[in-house]
């Protein structure tokens, strides 16, 4: 790390010739292999973007024009030239720096991201705003191939070419999204890859012509139709058809072309795009091998790339295995994934069913409304999508799956805070933005068990329904295993003049708090399971005689499990002394360990019971 520790950044990198640039790209990676082999990370995406980095703050003014990331994941380098070399060692730790791009965090960072295909929009509105205000600077935004799979971008593009203003989009193609990329659009980028189809097509023609009769005419007018038939097999049309120049494909690792592309692109009028050809996880060889692997990582050994903690038992491979299992004994059962097939897991489906899976590409709203037509049609579609990206197909769950009463299960994942990801990744919203969506069922498992009968049932039911479940490690109660029915609460203790009402996986920290307090308290337990349709009968018959009623939850306080107890209290007339909401409060939530930032919001074992303890001895 000497030379890049003795660099003035990011402004020394102008200066540099390539032999330097390539040593300071040698460094970078090498710090970037260090950190994520300690905190994890998104190792791949950010090792494939190193040179691609450089060579925009030699080319740009990072502080006076706004460099716009797609996703951010893929920033760590840019973060190490700009400002944050000294803090990078705390990348995604708690009170360290973010995974993502954020302009809270720094002034290099010109929007915060986290969410895909969001940076030729915002790139967009960046350069609309100088020119109404008045101020003249370079515009970039750098999208994935990825993130281009969603509608969003073409929305952006479209806009983009409409409005014809100098502005430049670097496509970073690595042929992957999380997964290996796919789609229409992704197989259209890759001919781009595969340029040695065109020339053998335009040699195979021109020996055909040589040899043929009145060859030279032929040969002639074949040369005519050649930029037409180039066209076709370079992908700049469709982008020159949006209305942007297209430079490229290049090669996203050789600093000399990548300089000479951006100088290119920086004189043109209107909007260019740069198409870099790039390889993810490039510079460390496990991840260059398994790019779907190492795509975002927990701590890994760094000579084998072998993960350091290994996790218990997820409430995802729970899922997976469990709708494999159901999908075995019902063939209407597809599944669907935008782009997030090992995240949501779903391999196992995929290889035993491929003909019943769908990786839609990052499309969730498309992945909602194409769920609706399987459904309409006789198939039991199982959507399953982060709680955070879900909240991109809200309209699609209300307008084409709630209102025509349709079966898609909705297997939201990471509910709840997710931990290193941040606030742009905490699964915060989904009981709410679902609560008050008719027709939807809501179910909050708190284990394995429940998980796996909340899914059978779902199958029975023909209705919309949600099932949201955290991401991390299933936990162990030792409980007897009460049946699932639907609309039916788990009762776990009824009596006391205390009661606790837990909703879903909250229920580890609920139930170590319920058993520190059952001793000196008397404190009655209840485990919601189903928030839609919510058992009002049974919840008044509990509550009517409780002096403090208490709701926990891993979701937003606003518009949660607390406010539908509470107004159902309040319209029965049943008023406890004092009723608490327990929850994520109504702000954002930083990254941090789930235990660290669960501490941090009061919604750890030791604070529920202390809050509980506390309001209680106000009471008596
Ligand atoms: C709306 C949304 N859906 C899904 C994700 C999860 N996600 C993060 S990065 C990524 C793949 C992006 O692929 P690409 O843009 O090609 O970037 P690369 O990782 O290849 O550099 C996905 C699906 C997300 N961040 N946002
Ligand atoms: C950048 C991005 O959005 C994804 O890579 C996300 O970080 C995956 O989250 P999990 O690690 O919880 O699957
Ligand atoms: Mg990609």
């Amino acid at each position: 790390m000497e030379f890049l520790k003795q660099l003035k950044l990011p402004d020394d990198i102008k200066n540099l010739n390539y032999d330097e640039l390539k040593k300071l790209a040698a460094e970078t990676r090498q710090l970037i292999i260090e950190v994520c082999a300690k905190n994890g990370g998104h190792i791949a995406p950010s090792l494939g973007v190193v040179e691609l980095t450089l060579s925009l703050l030699k080319n740009f003014d990072p502080l006076h024009d706004r460099i716009i990331w797609d996703v951010g994941h893929q920033s760590y380098a840019y973060k190490i030239l700009t400002d944050r070399l000294e803090r990078f060692h705390t990348l995604r730790q708690f009170k360290g720096i973010s995974g993502f791009n954020k302009p809270s965090e720094s002034p290099y960072d010109a929007f915060g991201v986290g969410h895909t295909s969001t940076s030729v929009s915002a790139a967009l509105g960046i350069r609309m705003a100088d020119e109404i205000i008045g101020k003249k600077r370079k515009i970039v935004a750098i999208i994935g191939d990825g993130a281009l799979t969603a509608g969003l971008a073409f929305e952006g593009l479209n806009n983009l070419g409409h409005l014809d203003k100098d502005m430049i989009v670097i496509l970073n193609d690595n042929e992957m999204s999380i997964s290996k990329n796919v789609g229409a659009i992704s197989s259209y980028l890759s001919r781009a890859m595969t340029g040695e189809f065109y020339t053998h097509l335009r040699k195979d023609v021109q020996n055909i012509l040589e040899h043929a009769p009145l060859g030279d005419k032929l040969l002639k007018m074949a040369k005519k139709f050649e930029e037409g038939l180039k066209g076709l097999f370079t992908p700049g049309i469709l982008f020159e058809e949006l209305g942007l120049k297209y430079i490229g494909p290049i090669d996203g690792h050789d600093l000399k072309e990548l300089d000479k592309a951006i100088h290119n692109a920086k004189i043109q009028d209107g909007p260019t795009l740069i198409h870099v050809i790039t390889k993810k996880g490039k510079g460390f060889k496990p991840a260059e091998e398994n790019p779907e692997k190492f795509h975002g990582v927990s701590s890994f050994d760094i000579e084998t790339g072998k993960p350091i903690k290994f996790k218990g038992k997820t409430f995802t491979e729970v899922f997976g295995d469990a709708l494999l299992e159901l999908a075995k004994q019902h063939d209407n059962i597809v599944a669907i994934t935008a782009a997030m097939k090992p995240g949501t897991g779903l391999n196992k489906f995929a290889e035993t069913f491929p003909e019943r899976f769908f990786d839609v590409g990052i499309a969730e709203q498309h992945a909602v409304t194409f769920a609706a037509g399987l459904a309409i049609s006789g198939c039991k579609p199982y959507v399953a999508i982060y709680s955070t990206f879900l909240q991109r197909a809200y309209d699609q769950i209300i307008h084409d799956v709630a209102l025509q009463n349709l079966p898609v299960i909705f297997c939201i994942d990471r509910a709840g805070l997710v931990g290193a990801d941040g606030p742009t990744h905490h699964g915060s919203f989904d009981i709410s933005y679902l609560r008050t969506v008719p027709n939807i069922h809501i179910m909050l498992p708190k284990d394995e068990f429940e998980l796996i009968e909340m899914l059978k049932l779902s199958y029975e039911l023909d209705a919309p329904v949600a099932i949201r479940y955290p991401r991390g490690d299933i936990k162990v109660y030792d409980l007897p295993k009460i049946p699932v029915t639907l609309y039916e609460p788990e009762v776990i203790n009824d009596s006391g003049e205390i009661l606790i009402i837990s909703a879903g996986h909250i229920f580890d920290e609920v139930f170590e708090a319920y058993n520190n307090l059952k001793n000196k308290f008397s404190v009655a337990l209840l485990n919601l399971r189903f928030l839609k349709p919510l058992n009002i009968e049974k919840i008044l018959e509990i509550a009517k005689n409780k002096k403090m009623i208490i709701t926990v939850e891993e979701n937003s306080v606003n518009g949660g499990v607390g406010d539908e107890i509470l107004s159902i209290l309040a319209e029965n007339n049943v008023y406890p002394e004092k009723f608490i909401k327990l929850g994520i409060p109504d702000r954002f939530i930083e990254h941090g360990s789930v235990k660290e930032l669960r501490k941090l919001i009061r919604l750890d074992a030791k604070s529920i019971e202390e809050k509980i303890i506390s309001e209680w001895e106000k009471i008596d």
